[in-house]
């Protein structure tokens, strides 16, 4: 029986800062543990929690058999009815209840939550009394994305609407932006900075005083280059992850103390709003698509519109594996992950967050790429 407090970290950041890359690298190297992943999304499309599976199954074929996530399916909890900081009680409780009714058979749990999402309350319930005899948070990660940060954006390229607001002196850094990014590193007990990689080296300076500006010097900051944990695993990685996973803050204990904007808002009376009710998302279901022709059309989107992020998969007649597409800012990558399942549906779905969108601009874009059944 475990009698010990069974740890969990939780991993923050702004949408597309790494955290999904970070919780797969930990799932395929950091062995001897077995890892329960909770996955929240602000899109009501799940996309971060298939690519983990993804990565869970990949090991399952590959690596030794305790390296994967606990019961590889139902290993892995998505919470996809909105930032995990709006319904603690309603998504994310019921599953930690789940949790500790199996904790003979969990050493550790992952939590990212959506990019959009404030970590302090989810934090909060850890003291909740069903929580607290069971569970405690070994850490708060925040994940910062070194060259979106270092360009003064907390996304990694803006579009172009942005852009224009940028350019105009009267008005500063989308503020709901900047306090999101604020909120998330407050909270912190680690900082992580991702993308190093596409980092020059004058604007890791940058990187490190707007850090320093907003988190104690306690908090230590490392610079990571995630690049190479999904292009090239090595044995010394394992090692510099697993640390990760053993950090012992207990960061419930300490976590009202954290003074962010959220609660100034609050307590000034102002409407309760979080930086996430200025986002919209939606869905782009298609079928099979021409695949340059979609990644062209969406790079025409990506710079015309205030898109921050959009990832999904795409099905590309003749090819036995499903594409990923992944875009943050104006960056957009693609790679095959894994072959198509027996029976499953080839399908193209994408996620598109950003502000001010229109769904149905979007979709007539992108649904040009799709190829006709020819039945
Ligand atoms: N070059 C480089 N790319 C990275 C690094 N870390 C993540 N990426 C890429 O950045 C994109 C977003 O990474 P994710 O791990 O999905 O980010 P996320 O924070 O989980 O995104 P959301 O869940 O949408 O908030 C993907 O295309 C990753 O491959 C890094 O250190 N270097």
């Amino acid at each position: 029986m475990n009698l010990n407090k069974i740890p969990a970290t939780v991993v923050t950041g702004f949408l597309g800062s790494g955290k999904t890359t970070l919780l797969a690298s930990l799932l395929r190297q950091v062995t001897g543990k077995r890892i329960a992943v909770i996955v929240n999304e602000f899109g009501e499309q799940d996309i971060d929690s298939s690519l983990l599976r993804g990565c869970a199954l990949s090991c399952e074929e590959g690596c030794e058999e305790d390296a994967t996530a606990m019961e590889t399916e139902s290993g892995i909890f998505e919470l996809a009815n909105g930032c995990i900081c709006c319904t603690v009680e309603e998504e994310f409780l019921p599953v930690m209840k789940k949790l500790m009714a199996r904790r003979d058979d969990i050493d550790h749990i992952l939590i990212e939550t959506s990019g959009l999402a404030l970590p302090k309350p989810l934090v909060q319930a850890f003291n909740w009394p069903e929580v607290r005899q069971h569970c405690t948070v070994d850490a708060i990660i925040t994940l910062i994305d070194g060259p979106a940060v270092a360009a003064g954006r907390y996304a990694s390229d803006v579009g172009k609407v942005e852009a224009q607001r940028l350019a105009d002196d009267s008005l500063d850094h989308d503020p709901s932006l900047r306090e999101l990014l604020d909120d998330q590193l407050s909270a912190a007990d680690l900082v992580l900075v991702s993308k190093t990689d596409l980092l020059e080296p004058a604007d890791r300076k940058r990187v490190e005083e707007l850090v320093a500006q907003r988190v104690p010097a306690s908090v230590k900051t490392l610079f990571i280059d995630q690049s190479l944990y999904i292009n090239q695993p090595r044995a010394s990685d394992s090692a510099q992850l697993e640390a990760l996973m053993g950090i012992g803050a207990a960061s419930e204990e300490s976590i009202d103390r954290i003074d962010n904007h959220h609660d100034r808002h609050h307590a000034e009376g102002a409407h309760h709003d979080h930086a996430h009710d200025h986002f919209d998302s939606c869905v782009i279901r298609l079928g099979e698509v021409d695949g340059d022709l979609l990644a062209d059309r969406l790079q025409q989107l990506l710079e015309r519109y205030e898109i921050y992020r959009a990832k999904g998969f795409a099905a590309i007649p003749g090819k036995p594996m499903r594409r990923v597409i992944q875009a943050v800012g104006e960056r957009l990558d693609g790679y095959f992950d894994r072959l198509w399942g027996q029976g499953e549906p080839r399908r193209t779905q994408l996620v598109i967050i950003g502000k001010a969108l229109d769904s149905e601009a979007l979709h007539a874009a992108l649904a040009s790429a799709e190829i006709e059944a020819t039945a």
